[in-house]
């Protein structure tokens, strides 16, 4: 069999710092798990969730200027109140999530960000980290991990092909995650 790298057997498959892999959990574990999707019926805990959501969704205003973009939380994506942001509101958020910057794929807006990981293993335990904050937030951004150690994320919302505040709100988390150990010393990112 090839000697593929060894990944570490405790990597945390859906976050909060313990895999989810049936596995690695047992079975109460695996239903505990805060697995949430935007089209589910949401149980309590999620109605919880969605009650301190940000108001007003549709008008991005509600999030410009507030610093505290990291500590909001996604809606659901297939809210009809929800709706793509104009360049310009997307421009004015920017300020707010520092190293990502606007891209355009087709006619869609998306926020993209690229960093230099130290080597494969540890760029897989970068979109580890991510993905537990995109199944916490329902929302899911463009995971790559090309030429072995260069991370890429795109972040939209596919469900009005555009810019909303969730896609703001989990740039700001990625932008929190703790990334010690996982990051190249060699500054030079392949954008
Ligand atoms: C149906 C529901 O909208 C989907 O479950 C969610 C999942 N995560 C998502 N993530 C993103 N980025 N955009 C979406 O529209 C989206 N939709």
């Amino acid at each position: 069999a090839p000697s593929w790298p060894t990944v570490s057997k405790n990597l945390p498959l859906l976050g909060h710092g313990r895999s989810h892999h049936p596995m690695y959990a047992s079975q109460d574990e695996i239903k505990m798990s805060s697995r949430r999707w935007c089209h589910g019926s949401p149980d309590n805990q999620e109605k919880d969730r969605l009650s301190r959501a940000v108001v007003g969704m549709s008008s991005s205003t509600a999030a410009i200027g507030d610093p505290e973009l990291a500590k909001k939380i996604c809606v659901p994506c297939n809210s009809k109140d929800i709706h793509a942001m104009p360049e310009d509101s997307a421009k004015k958020m920017l300020e707010q999530v520092g190293g990502w910057e606007l891209a355009t794929e087709g006619d869609i807006l998306k926020l993209h960000r690229a960093w230099k990981v130290k080597n494969f293993v540890k760029g897989l335990e970068f979109l580890q980290l991510v993905a537990a904050v995109a199944e916490e937030e329902g929302h899911h951004p463009d995971l790559h991990l090309v030429g072995w150690n260069n991370v890429k994320i795109d972040v939209w919302t596919h469900s009005v092909r555009g810019l909303t505040d969730n896609d703001f709100i989990l740039a700001a988390k990625i932008n929190n995650l703790n990334l010690e150990g996982l990051l190249s010393k060699k500054a030079t990112v392949q954008k």
